[in-house]
């Protein structure tokens, strides 16, 4: 939050809210809103609060944005006040309820994740276990209101619950559903996010087959999105592998790191992460050094996030003019390159959390103006059920004192002499275009949200393609080597004319119509060893808003990337002790280690991301991330072997010889869940001469879908194994373990889920003991899930060193 606007977007939860625990960042699966309240508590506490002179104390050190004027007033902002009435983004008589909306907590919204299949059973576990359970609850005398549908979302599958934590610890049934989301939000399935967070990626319409760039992707909740829409085909995710592929990119080291943890929940072959400044994008090239020019582009801009003050209250404090007006330029800068990147056929999802037409319809008609071979799309019969508004035709340009600027010429006019100005400076881009221009780029398709109209943040979207009579024809067959672009196209976005003159342009403010270029050549290795120094990907700051300092993340240190080919030793070992049948592609199979020896993990990447690893040079599109991991070595004691990861299950599953997977029933999974290491000896038979006469290490085991009093799989799964000497271990994750167990039996049977139920008795029991209300259960919030299972694990010393693996997601048989 501190610091750099480019990282401040207030998407919150799924955005920049996502904090550092000891452990990593959390993973926001809090589904309570009491931290935004004690924060808004906060603020209404030091509003009534003197000032600190009046305290005799001496006052904070002022931020720089709030030392001139008094304009901020905890929940409010008179300068925000002004600005948007200035702007008329409501009529006079919707104000009252969006200003008092925007300052209220904003309710818990989720979506499902991941797999149809699973999404599917979630939701019907949601609709048919827990809203009958938690309908007219009545705690304290207040009604609670159950999770309701979004109604706009497809399929029913995003919901949206108020719930205050002071209900939770009261109601062991709320208490019952809060666990559940906890647990099945580590586990990749559900997705906390904001509900307008999940518009872009729908408007994006991606395919298994698109080839897809996600600009500024971290943390990564729309790239989750945009992985699940590219699995679309899948049954279960990752049981296809799509012939498309994503690039998601950021420019934060740290943020790109995050976004790779994010989305090893939703593991996939086709996905690369890349930590690039969006603005300078270099293209990747295809095989003959053509290139790529992408399907889908999703342009998720840093902004200042003034739709997001129901989640992020800090924002009232910060809010300035100045905010967005600084990054307009960069938001111009990312556009337009993602313009350069797009497919003739291909389309752009532009969207920011932000109201202010600075940063939204600005930006638009500035990239428009001066690229007449797109438009915007018109969208508005697309998701009826959600109320928007049109994009605004025209606006008022007000710098920091809020003084109004009818054009670009009279404020050059009024500040000529002036050495510098107050706040960001303003440049033609950031007024409205003529009436005449307005009208011809249809601003108004573009699609604006404010909190007031169906309980949300504010959001705004607008969708661009190339006009069908600017397609150009199908090129002629391809020429081997590329042709260096012309100096004057990598000056400027194409042949269109400058946005505005050289000399107008303001100096803080980045050249609209001169996007740094980068060089087309960013391809060299063919193998994932190293072969060029580091290059710095930007000069220029991220933020958009200062002058640029130097960048401080200019190094790039990660491991090459090496495939293994399928004479291999170690692949040929894999393909013999894995039972995996000839079809097994080898050749998608890389290590990533200074040696590209198959030390520790194997990848798997599909042919799209394979042929791009092949065809750029790592470090110079900076990949942080390719693939999926699919298999690691395990040492046993008597033997070393790789064993199939859970992540790797879906990936590897129609390449295993279908003999070698054994079927198990409810009561064997009830064991591996109940026991970390559980003695073959506690199995009845068949099951316990099955184990033991089971080759040592690897195996595959599906549970098929069953209905029992006391436990219920609505569709089989295949897990991984792991057999030793004694005892036998479903290795998947701890917290993939408990989802399934509250799925199947109804609870959380896992030793920490045991844990965790006996702390909570023995502190209600004290609480009785002391005449006190029972104490509230073991609660799962932010990050506090990870920890305390880490814990718990740490005392469960591995048989043979087999130790629980860290990624997610249960396997389901297609
Ligand atoms: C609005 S957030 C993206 C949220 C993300 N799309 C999601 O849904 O989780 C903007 C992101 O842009 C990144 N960013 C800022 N400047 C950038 C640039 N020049 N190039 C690429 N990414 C940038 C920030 O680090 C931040 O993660």
């Amino acid at each position: 939050m501190k610091g750099k606007y480019g990282e401040r977007c207030g998407q919150s939860n799924d955005c920049c809210s996502w904090r550092k625990s000891a452990r990593g960042y959390r993973s926001g699966a809090s589904y309570l809103l009491n931290s935004t309240r004690r924060r808004m508590a906060r603020g209404k506490k030091r509003k009534h609060r003197p000032a600190p002179a009046a305290r005799g104390e001496a006052g904070p050190k002022k931020d720089a944005r709030d030392r001139d004027d008094g304009w901020v007033d905890s929940l409010t902002n008179a300068r925000f006040d002004a600005y948007y009435k200035l702007q008329g983004i409501v009529p006079d008589d919707e104000w009252e309820t969006f200003s008092k909306t925007a300052a209220t907590p904003l309710p818990v919204t989720f979506r499902l994740a991941g797999s149809r299949i699973i999404g599917q059973e979630i939701n019907n576990i949601i609709r048919e276990v827990h809203i009958p359970a938690l309908s007219g609850m009545v705690v304290d005398g207040v009604q609670v209101e159950p999770p309701k549908v979004i109604p706009w979302y497809p399929g029913g599958l995003a919901w949206q619950f108020n719930i205050e934590k002071r209900v939770l610890r009261k109601s062991p049934e709320i208490k019952k559903f809060h666990r559940f989301l906890v647990y099945e939000t580590e586990n990749g399935n559900i997705s906390r996010q904001e509900a307008v967070s999940m518009l872009p990626p729908l408007f994006l319409d991606v395919e298994p087959h698109h080839k897809v760039l996600d600009m500024c992707a971290a943390p990564g909740s729309k790239t989750a999105q945009l992985v699940e829409a590219l699995h679309a085909d899948d049954l279960t995710l990752g049981s296809s592998t799509p012939s498309g592929f994503i690039v998601a990119n950021d420019s934060n080291h740290k943020r790109a790191q995050l976004l790779v943890h994010q989305l090893a929940r939703l593991p996939t072959p086709a996905l690369m992460v890349t930590n690039l400044d969006a603005s300078i994008m270099p293209n990747l090239l295809d095989p003959q050094r053509r290139p790529i020019h992408y399907d889908r582009i999703l342009c998720d801009v840093p902004c200042s996030g003034d739709g997001t003050t129901r989640k992020n209250p800090g924002i009232w404090k910060q809010w300035a003019p100045a905010n967005g007006i600084g990054l307009h330029g960069l938001q111009v800068r990312i556009l337009v390159r993602a313009m350069k990147l797009l497919d003739h056929h291909g389309r752009i999802v532009y969207s920011t959390c932000s109201m202010n037409p600075m940063e939204n319809e600005a930006v638009i008609a500035t990239v428009l103006k001066s690229n007449s071979d797109f438009e915007l799309v018109d969208v508005s019969d697309r998701m009826p059920d959600l109320v928007r508004r049109p994009g605004m035709t025209t606006w008022k340009v007000a710098n920091q004192q809020l003084e109004v600027f009818d054009s670009f010429e009279q404020y050059s006019e009024l500040t000529k002499n002036k050495s510098r100005t107050k706040g960001a400076p303003l440049t033609a881009g950031h007024f409205p275009p003529e009436p005449k221009d307005a009208e011809a780029l249809h601003l108004e398709r573009c699609m604006r949200v404010y909190p007031h109209l169906q309980d949300t943040g504010g959001f705004f979207v607008a969708v661009l393609r190339k006009k069908a009579d600017r397609i150009p024809p199908p090129p002629k067959p391809a020429n081997a080597t590329v042709k260096e672009e012309p100096a004057s196209l990598k000056r400027a976005l194409s042949a269109e004319p400058a946005v505005e003159p050289e000399a107008k342009r303001p100096k803080l403010d980045a050249p609209v119509d001169v996007p740094a270029e980068p060089t087309t050549d960013v391809a060299g290795a063919t193998t994932a060893e190293p072969s060029a120094a580091p290059t710095p990907v930007s000069s220029e700051d991220n933020t958009g808003l200062l002058p640029s300092k130097p960048p401080k993340e200019i190094t790039f240190s990660e491991n090459p990337y090496t495939f293994l080919g399928a004479e291999n030793e170690v692949i040929q070992e894999c393909i013999k002790r894995l039972s995996l049948l000839p079809s097994f592609p080898s050749d998608r199979v890389f290590v990533r280690n200074p040696t590209g020896q198959a030390a520790r993990a194997l990848y798997m990447c599909n042919e799209q991301v394979k042929t791009l690893i092949l065809t750029n040079d790592y470090q110079k599109i900076r990949l942080v991330h390719a693939g999926v991991k699919i298999l690691e070595k395990q040492d046993a004691a008597s033997f070393v072997s790789f064993r199939i990861l859970e992540d790797g299950v879906a990936p590897i599953l129609p390449f295993v010889e279908p003999d070698t997977i054994f079927n198990a029933d409810l009561d064997v999974l009830k064991i591996l869940i109940m026991e970390y290491y559980p003695a073959i000896t506690k199995f009845e038979e068949p099951y316990k001469t099955l184990f033991e006469k089971l080759e040592l290490g690897n195996a595959l085991v599906r549970f098929e879908a069953t209905n029992t009093p006391d436990a219920t799989l609505t569709h089989s799964v295949i897990l991984p194994l792991w057999k030793s000497g004694v005892s036998v271990c479903l290795m998947i994750d701890k917290k993939s373990k408990s989802a399934l167990s509250f799925r199947v039996f109804g609870e959380d049977i896992t030793p920490l889920g045991q844990k965790l139920r006996e702390q909570a008795e023995a502190k209600a029991a004290a609480a009785a003991e002391d005449g006190e209300d029972a104490a509230p259960d073991v609660e799962l919030q932010d990050g506090d899930a990870e920890v305390d299972m880490e814990a718990a694990v740490g005392a469960d010393v591995p048989i043979e060193g087999v130790a629980p693996e860290t990624s997610v997601n249960v396997t389901v048989e297609t």
